[in-house]
């Protein structure tokens, strides 16, 4: 396959500025115009390291003046609090509340849910404490946390209910000398199914002053009274790596290794014994990012869908599932990216470039941050033979953007000047972000989460590409455009799981995004090659596999000599032998039928259990079939396809799931 540079040049633009609009396009075409394309190649482009691009954008009378006349004016631009407007929202969701009580069954559920909204914009929009004096006496936030939780309990939420009251005294309300605030614990312990933690909140109530004994009596009957809300059932788990982990490989099994040749790098291979649904990756994130597009539905630190946000103290940009995750991401990464947030959205860059400046902001010192980014750099691969100087331009360009948004964040403390001139420890810190945006290109996952309906978890559920992140094991695994893995995600763990036996020393693949199934072999090859710069050579391009809906349910067998490979065509009449035209021996194939009639049977058990949402049982049958087909017989077949994505299906549903 001819190589496109064009095509190529575009698949890595994208990868630095994925969105269409946003300014920083309109920045490299200021620069590349003041520049001119003699300095670009004669100069630029030959320029050997990092550290002399990044250097040269900073410094060279070509650039110098277009860059630091933009870097100049980066100013915080983030989406402010607004104590009236969630006062405002505070009330309507107080009002929403009142007259739910009076409504019934669905319209109270509806009115409720509208409650809910306005409580949860009314968390977002509210400074912290006392930052505005004047409304609330400051207890704006406190105040949105206390109303929400009383909608809570209506709908039945008693623990996200706790943790609101919880939050509401943390901002300011003096709630424990109020009779109120133990009805509402009780209550809240109720509808969570826990009458004697209730009885207990209750009793504290009934020996408060003032507190008056026919209201707690009411309080009493609602309790008794309360139907507490069932558990939503999860079948997220973390599972357990085949035969423990390797010693060399962080977060691999024991039942993989790494091995490199000289025209596919390093890549992961099978040990012995490797069956099907073995898991051969169970691993952290170096560091991920969210989308910006679901900033506003899921966790900003942990990915986990928002039903109550928790919001940061100073930005209404982004939210959290929890108290634990804000805290978590404040006291880190987001006190350096919080005032940014929109101006980085507003260039248009890539998620990639969001974990590149992750990996600084989330490093527990500079030092630290640039450790990480060099070692990755040096570690993984980033085809530097392919990079053309316009892209390192605007790679390098990029950087300089980071290092700015660094450098205003009081990333290196408070600076001597307020001009954008590197010192020397920044310029090291804007090499390490070019040498990061190079090896993200190549390296980084997206993480998806699966998005099922309240109906079934199979039917009608689909994946949504949620994030990215960097993986250092998961970073060393091919492509394959049928992979022999599948791969999912609880949380930000990355899991992968074998979904066919491997023979020792035989590739572990994954996949990049081109499906033999899906995609033919041109466009698969298009597509490797300008987004990964690489030919790919695998059974299914080498055999030029059908797409799915061309594939017929034609199944070759392995002949059943010792030591031949060679595949053979189902037999016409099984009552005969074959002669296999490799070994040269009579074959007979009768007992391969019979064991494919077995896997059939085994596929429609597995997919009745599908069926059922028995997600366990169909795993465990899909892994029986598949370990038995890959015996006897060979891809492409049909319905093994079909089997090893159902398989995946399943195994989707034990990672992070979640409903609109
Ligand atoms: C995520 S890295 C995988 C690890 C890489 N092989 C290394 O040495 O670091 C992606 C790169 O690996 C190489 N690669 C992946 N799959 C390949 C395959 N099937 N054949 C040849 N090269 C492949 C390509 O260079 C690709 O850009």
């Amino acid at each position: 396959m001819e190589f496109d540079a064009t095509y190529h040049e575009i698949c890595s633009a994208q990868t630095v500025q994925s969105e269409r609009r946003g300014f920083f396009n309109e920045f490299c075409v200021d620069v590349r115009d003041a520049c001119g394309d003699k300095w670009l190649r004669n100069y630029f482009g030959k320029l050997k390291s990092n550290a002399a691009r990044v250097l040269s954008i900073f410094s060279d009378r070509e650039v110098c003046d277009p860059v630091l006349g933009v870097l100049e004016h980066v100013q915080p631009v983030f989406k402010q609090k607004d104590a009236l407007f969630s006062a405002q929202r505070r009330a309507q969701a107080d009002k929403l509340y009142l007259m739910s009580g009076s409504g019934e069954g669905e319209e109270s559920r509806e009115l409720l849910q509208q409650a809910l909204m306005a409580a949860n914009l009314a968390v977002m929009r509210a400074p912290d404490r006392n930052a505005d004096p004047v409304l609330d006496e400051g207890l704006t936030l406190a105040l949105a946390y206390r109303s929400r939780a009383s909608i809570l309990i209506r709908l039945g939420e008693g623990e996200a209910a706790l943790n609101d009251l919880k939050l509401a005294i943390n901002f300011g309300l003096e709630l424990k000398s109020s009779v109120d605030y133990y009805l509402k614990m009780a209550k809240a312990y109720a509808v969570m199914g826990e009458p004697a933690r209730a009885e207990i909140s209750l009793k504290i109530a009934e020996k408060m002053p003032g507190c008056d004994a026919t209201h707690i009596a009411l309080c009493r009957k609602e309790i008794s009274a309360a139907k507490p809300k069932p558990k939503e059932a999860t079948s997220e788990q973390v599972p357990q790596l085949a035969h423990g982990e390797s010693a060399e490989l962080v977060g691999a099994s024991k039942v993989v290794r790494l091995v490199e040749t000289k025209d596919k790098g390093r890549f992961v291979v099978a040990n012995e014994g490797l069956r099907t649904g073995d898991v051969l990756l169970c691993e952290e994130p170096v560091a991920a990012c969210l989308e910006p597009t679901y900033f506003g539905t899921h966790c900003h630190h942990c990915f986990k869908r928002l039903r109550t946000p928790v919001s940061c103290l100073h930005c209404s940009g982004i939210a959290f599932c929890s108290a634990q995750c804000m805290g978590e991401a404040c006291s880190s990464y987001h006190r350096f990216e919080c005032e940014y947030m929109d101006l980085m959205i507003g260039s248009g860059m890539s998620i990639l470039c969001f974990i590149a400046l992750r990996i600084f902001t989330q490093a527990p010192s500079l030092e630290q941050g640039l450790a990480t980014a060099n070692l990755l750099f040096e570690h993984l691969c980033s085809h530097e033979e392919d990079r053309q100087p316009d892209d390192y331009l605007r790679r390098a360009l990029m950087s300089g953007f980071l290092l700015r948004i660094l450098q205003k964040s009081l990333y290196f403390g408070r600076r001597k000047t307020e001009g954008v001139n590197p010192t020397a420890v920044e310029l090291q810190v804007a090499t390490a972000l070019l040498g990061l945006l190079q090896v993200l290109q190549y390296n980084a996952h997206q993480i998806y989460q699966t998005q099922v309906t309240e109906e079934h978890r199979f039917d009608g559920s689909k994946t949504v590409n949620l994030a990215a992140g960097l993986y250092g094991t998961g970073s060393y695994f091919n492509h394959e455009c049928w992979p022999s893995t599948a791969c999912h995600f609880v949380g930000k763990k990355l899991v992968l799981t074998a979904t066919r036996p491997h023979r020792a020393n035989e590739l572990v693949a994954v996949n990049y995004g081109p499906i033999f199934i899906k995609n033919n072999l041109k466009e698969r090859q298009r597509s490797l090659r300008g987004r990964y710069s690489f030919s790919c050579n695998c059974m299914a391009c080498q055999e030029n596999w059908p797409l799915l809906q061309k594939l017929d349910k034609q199944v070759r067998f392995w002949c059943t000599s010792a030591n031949c490979s060679n595949l053979l065509k189902f037999p016409k009449d099984l009552a005969k032998d074959v002669r296999c035209p490799r070994c040269r021996k009579n074959i007979s194939l009768k007992e391969s039928v019979a064991k494919m009639i077995k896997i059939e049977e085994l596929y429609r058990e597995a997919a009745r259990a599908m069926e059922a949402q028995k997600t366990g049982e169909a795993i465990e049958l899909f892994k029986e079939a598949l370990e038995m087909f890959f015996h006897v017989a060979a891809l492409p077949h049909k319905d093994t396809i079909v089997a090893q994505q159902s398989l995946h299906k399943c195994l989707f549903d034990t990672g992070t799931t979640f409903k609109k």
